[in-house]
């Protein structure tokens, strides 16, 4: 079987990242039944400053031609003051739109070995495993209209938030699809106290739920979600929230699981394509020192081989490294305590590959 991968590696930790997670992807297949090409691509600041527009036509092209997208990150405070359209999430966001990915999977698993680096005590977290089903293409991130306008002598800016029954209904299934191979509970998270679109929300959850009546559906607000997390997290199976909370609560839960360095995504449409790239974004602070975690890239080229070339078995051996990295005590410095060995991010690349024989 042969298969084409686009890798964008975009901005600041970025390439860093998916350097290692694309020698991950090469270590594992070699030998294998599936030949994987890759090719290189443009997207976020990397790709204004080259083409001068964050998401070139080229780049959308070669998206729709590849059989699964691995990006890196976008984004850094050298383009803040770029037009909106220009900048570098522009990007981001354009090729999810383009692709039509809906559905962004973002599993906060605690591997044991990381139970001290979680933010919570060990006994909370401990077994936790959580998948974030987060709505990626529509909300307030893309609702019309947007802007900012000069209204009585003063400037305003607006933003709309969005969703129709479609919309709703088509993440629902997929969160309900995936609780029946988990544990059969859903906890739908909206604002339906005081939002328009959460009160639909609820109401489409509801009526998709009839479809499953294994699964347990509940519901919660967004502010309790955010507090329930950091409470007592392993209440939770999945979780399914629309994009701007699904943002904010799935950068809340990496911590749980050690750091954001850990936390991967598949952002997958209904055509079988599929975007993998970390939860986290391009990481400015850090970026060229080769510090950064490269396995929340690695976690998302597993569940690439995963939902987009149906080889879980491949998966599985590239999880069965992180965790025996793990176990020997290898840490980039975000998830580093004193008892275990600090590496960089190409070291920790290393151990994995060593780790798949
Ligand atoms: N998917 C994406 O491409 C994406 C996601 C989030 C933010 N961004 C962009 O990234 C830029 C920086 O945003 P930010 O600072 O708010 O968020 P960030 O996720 O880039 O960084 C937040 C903090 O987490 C740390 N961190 C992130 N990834 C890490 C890793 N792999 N290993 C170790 N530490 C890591 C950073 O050093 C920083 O201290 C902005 O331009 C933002 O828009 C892009
Ligand atoms: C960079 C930004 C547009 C993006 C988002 O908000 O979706 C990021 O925070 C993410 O979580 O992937
Ligand atoms: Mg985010």
């Amino acid at each position: 079987m042969q298969k084409s991968i686009l890798v964008l590696p975009g901005d600041g930790i970025g390439p860093e990242i998916t350097e290692q997670a694309v020698r991950v992807l090469k270590a594992v297949t070699d030998g294998s039944d599936l030949a994987l090409n890759f090719v290189d691509g443009l997207i976020g600041g990397a790709a204004y400053d080259a083409a001068g527009h964050p998401f070139p036509e080229e780049t959308k092209k070669a998206a729709m031609a590849a059989d699964a997208v691995l990006l890196g990150a976008v984004g850094g405070p050298q383009y803040d003051n770029l037009d909106r359209p220009l900048r570098p999430e522009r990007g981001l966001l354009g090729i999810r739109s383009a692709m039509g990915l809906f559905a962004n999977l973002r599993p906060a698993i605690l591997y044991p070995q990381l139970a001290d680096s979680s933010s919570l005590k060990p006994e909370v977290v401990a077994g936790l495993d959580i998948l974030i089903v987060r709505e990626l293409t529509g909300g307030v991130y893309f609702g019309q209209p947007r802007g900012i306008r000069e209204v009585d002598g003063q400037r305003e800016g607006f933003n709309t938030m969005h969703y129709n029954e479609a919309e709703i209904e088509r993440i629902g299934r997929v969160a309900f699809e995936a609780a029946m191979q988990r544990n059969k509970k859903v906890c739908s998270v909206d604002k339906a106290n005081v939002l328009e679109t959460s009160e639909l929300w609820r109401e489409i959850m509801i009526r998709v739920a009839k479809d499953y009546p294994q699964v347990e559906l509940t519901h919660m607000y967004v502010d309790n979600a955010a507090m329930q997390l950091v409470r007592w997290p392993k209440q939770f199976d999945v979780m399914v929230t629309e994009n701007l909370f699904g943002d904010i609560l799935s950068d809340q839960a990496s911590m749980l699981t050690g750091s954001i360095g850990m936390l991967p995504s598949a952002s997958l449409n209904d055509k079988g394509q599929g975007l993998y790239e970390p939860s986290h974004g391009s990481a400015p602070d850090i970026a060229g020192q080769g510090i950064a975690n490269p396995l929340a890239t690695i976690l998302s080229a597993a569940m690439l081989l995963r939902y987009s070339f149906g080889r879980g078995d491949l998966a599985d051996k590239i999880e069965a490294a992180v965790s025996h990295v793990l176990d020997q005590g290898l840490r980039t410095a975000d998830i580093c305590t004193p008892q275990d060995r600090k590496v960089s991010t190409t070291q920790m690349g290393d151990a994995v590959v060593a780790a798949l024989d």
